[in-house]
């Protein structure tokens, strides 16, 4: 694994480059982020004393269209993971043909420290400091880690204040009484569920004879394992960031997704109306969730989970990547050479920002779609592009990870293409 994440990242693309006839100036545009801002964000905390808080936000590409991606609030945000998760927003616009490039940004914070008000202010404090940088022709926001609807309506108000007009279409991820789009919230987990059962059929699986482990159980992951288990598959462990629970006969997710909701922690139950009552589980660690004896192991928290060391530990026979960048590039080469098939965060997880192009387009064209009309384009573009993949993979004989770059980079390559040399701006100076 290398020092910097944005350094393990774009190794992807260099096992990539050999299967696609991109031009050399192409390539070496892809290689550096275009732009990144770094802000100090000022916030008055309710005790009266003034904090800074370091803010980030990226943008990777725009050939293709205006930047996306989402914000992150996290302690442990840097430049380099932002700029990594800008990069693989690149390409996941290209994967799913979005009409964008790509974006990110993330504030070095702990949410979870933080008062309600003292969280509204952080969050109108980094649209102060990022609103030039951003717009609905330019980059456009929307949530990741430890962000959410609220907040994304709280910055889309600001960003209106800062402006002097109304522009829903500036933020996506919106709550649906702000313009936001009906299926946003659950797009993440229902996109990946999609590129899930496209496969499974593939490999001829069976959901009711396929057991899944979920490490990480918010918007993307709890989705997911909903999904998975109403589908018929066994969902057997799930984990938040204080550790996990595991039962073989299988959980309850919905109980589970309801215990949380009103105790912001997960615990192995069974509900009945509002009654939860606990039932027969193990208690188990993150680190034991990623080396169960599963089918499907689905990394949905953050990067850097399945790395050299714990590599060797891997049982589940098809991982499915709802996090960005959660397995290493050194612990890709293991895995493949094991014959683990490992589905890309640039294709599983895509349904949110395929969502959030959907708000998008709703914003600007003012007329709304129903939860229903949202799900079918939804599902239409992850299998679409889910079933590309898979022949370029067999095609090449190449990982579905490299098809999927393989399959960007030429959606990126042609546009950059296209767009010229800009050779004649670099003879006037
Ligand atoms: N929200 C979205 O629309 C999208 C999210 N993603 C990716 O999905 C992943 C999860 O994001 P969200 O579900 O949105 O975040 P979230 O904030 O809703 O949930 C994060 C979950 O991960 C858990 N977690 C945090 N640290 C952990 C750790 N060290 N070990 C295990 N669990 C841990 C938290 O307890 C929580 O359950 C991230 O990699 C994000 O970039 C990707 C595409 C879109
Ligand atoms: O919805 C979006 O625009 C971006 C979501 C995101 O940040 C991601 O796909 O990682």
């Amino acid at each position: 694994m290398h020092d910097s994440l944005f350094a393990d990242a774009s190794t992807r693309l260099e096992r990539a480059m050999k299967y696609v006839s991109i031009s050399e100036d192409a390539l070496e545009y892809l290689k550096y982020p275009k732009a990144s801002l770094s802000v100090s964000i000022p916030v008055r905390m309710d005790n009266g004393s003034l904090k800074i808080f370091p803010g980030y936000r990226v943008r990777y590409d725009d050939t293709r269209g205006p930047g996306k991606g989402g914000i992150r609030y996290h302690p442990n945000v840097t430049l380099d993971e932002v700029t990594s998760l800008a990069f693989w927003m690149t390409f996941k616009c290209a994967v799913l043909n979005l009409p964008f490039g790509g974006a990110k940004g993330g504030v070095a914070v702990n949410p979870k420290s933080l008062s309600k008000l003292e969280l509204e202010r952080l969050s109108r404090g980094y649209i102060d400091a990022i609103a030039d940088f951003i717009g609905p022709d330019v980059d456009i926001p929307a949530p990741d880690v430890y962000t959410n609807p609220t907040i994304m309506g709280w910055m889309m108000d600001q960003y209106n204040i800062i402006r002097r007009s109304l522009n829903p279409a500036a933020i996506t991820g919106k709550p649906v009484t702000l313009g936001g789009s009906l299926g946003r919230n659950t797009a993440t987990g229902t996109g990946a569920f999609f590129a899930i059962e496209t496969l499974m059929q593939k490999f001829d699986r069976l959901p009711a004879e396929t057991t899944v482990a979920v490490q990480g159980f918010g918007n993307a992951g709890s989705v997911v394992a909903d999904l998975l288990s109403k589908a018929g598959y066994k969902v057997v462990a799930v984990s938040d960031s204080k550790g996990g629970i595991y039962a073989k006969q299988g959980l309850d997710i919905p109980s589970i997704r309801q215990y949380k909701e009103s105790n912001r922690s997960i615990q192995a139950v069974y509900c009945e109306g509002t009654v939860c009552n606990i039932v027969e589980h193990v208690v188990i660690t993150n680190e034991e969730l990623l080396a169960l004896d599963v089918d499907i192991l689905i990394p949905a928290a953050l990067e850097n989970q399945i790395t050299q060391e714990n590599v060797k530990d891997i049982k589940a026979k098809y991982i499915f990547e709802v996090a960005n960048g959660p397995i290493s590039s050194d612990a890709d080469l293991v895995l493949e050479e094991r014959g683990i098939y490992v589905i890309p965060d640039i294709l599983v997880n895509a349904g949110g920002v395929t969502v959030s192009y959907f708000e998008w387009v709703q914003n600007r064209n003012g007329l709304y779609w129903s939860l229903n009309e949202v799900n079918q384009r939804l599902k239409q573009k992850i299998v679409e592009e889910t079933e590309r993949i898979w022949e370029i993979s067999q095609e090449f004989a190449i990982s579905m990870r490299t098809a999927a770059y393989v399959h960007g980079l030429n959606r990126l390559g042609e546009a950059l293409s296209a767009k010229g040399t800009r050779d004649y701006y670099n003879s006037q100076h």
